[in-house]
């Protein structure tokens, strides 16, 4: 028997609108189905993702130094996991991928456009990309809420500039936008909904 197609689900959005969240009750609710899914999140916690995430709290590095590194951990991803586990007909639910990368390098001036060509020359495409959607000051106090301060890529001004970025997908066939300022059941009862298409 052939295995199952693959499925690959994004979850975008900036920090705070719930993508951690949601991602592991959807990728729960999979399994619920019978399905074998792969959850992961980016940056990774391979050796670039681990330089990018310490740089949250020592200070970020140059646009350029970013998109760099970024382009070095989703590489190591999509070689080492995404791509067999969606080769083995596995659900790849991903908090975040190279659309944050056009959202938060973009914001700082790097061309989201150029950003993407870069990205998709070896990443694939997803299936599925739903982005939460959340007034930025509505984010920052779930922040807070969290028990974490903002840290360096979380500063009010350039959550704006990122959010105008996701939104900027929001017409393309694959996108999905998702109010994230309803209960989390009711956004999750909403991705359900729209992942049961794909079953
Ligand atoms: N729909 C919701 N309503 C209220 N609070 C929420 C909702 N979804 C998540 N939260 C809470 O908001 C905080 C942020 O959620 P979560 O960590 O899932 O967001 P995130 O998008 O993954 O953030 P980051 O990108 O910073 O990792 C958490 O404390 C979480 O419990
Ligand atoms: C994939 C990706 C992420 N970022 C930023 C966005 C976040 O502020 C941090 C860490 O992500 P987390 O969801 O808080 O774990 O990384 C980015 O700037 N560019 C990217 O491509």
């Amino acid at each position: 028997m052939t295995p199952p197609h693959g499925l690959f689900i994004v979850l975008e959005g900036i920090d705070g609108t719930g993508k951690s969240t949601q991602a592991k009750q959807l990728a729960q609710w999979f399994r619920e189905q019978g399905r074998e899914v792969i959850a992961s999140r980016e940056p990774t916690d391979g050796p670039w993702g681990t330089k990018i995430r310490a740089t949250a709290a020592t200070g970020r590095l140059s646009p350029e130094e970013e998109l760099d590194y970024f382009l070095r951990d989703r590489r190591e991803h999509v070689e080492q996991l995404i791509a067999p586990a969606l080769a083995a007909g596995k659900v790849v639910i991903l908090d975040r991928y190279y659309f944050s990368t056009m959202a938060y390098q973009g914001s700082r001036g790097v061309d989201p456009a150029e950003i993407r060509r870069l990205n998709e020359a070896f990443a694939p495409v997803p299936d599925v990309l739903f982005i939460l959607d959340l007034e930025v000051e509505t984010a920052l106090t779930r922040i807070g809420g969290r028990g974490d301060t903002a840290n360096e890529f979380e500063k009010q001004e350039s959550l704006a500039k990122c959010r105008e970025v996701f939104l900027t997908l929001a017409g393309e066939p694959f996108v999905h936008v998702i109010p994230s300022d309803e209960k989390p059941e009711a956004v999750q009862d909403r991705l359900r909904q729209l992942a049961a298409e794909f079953l």
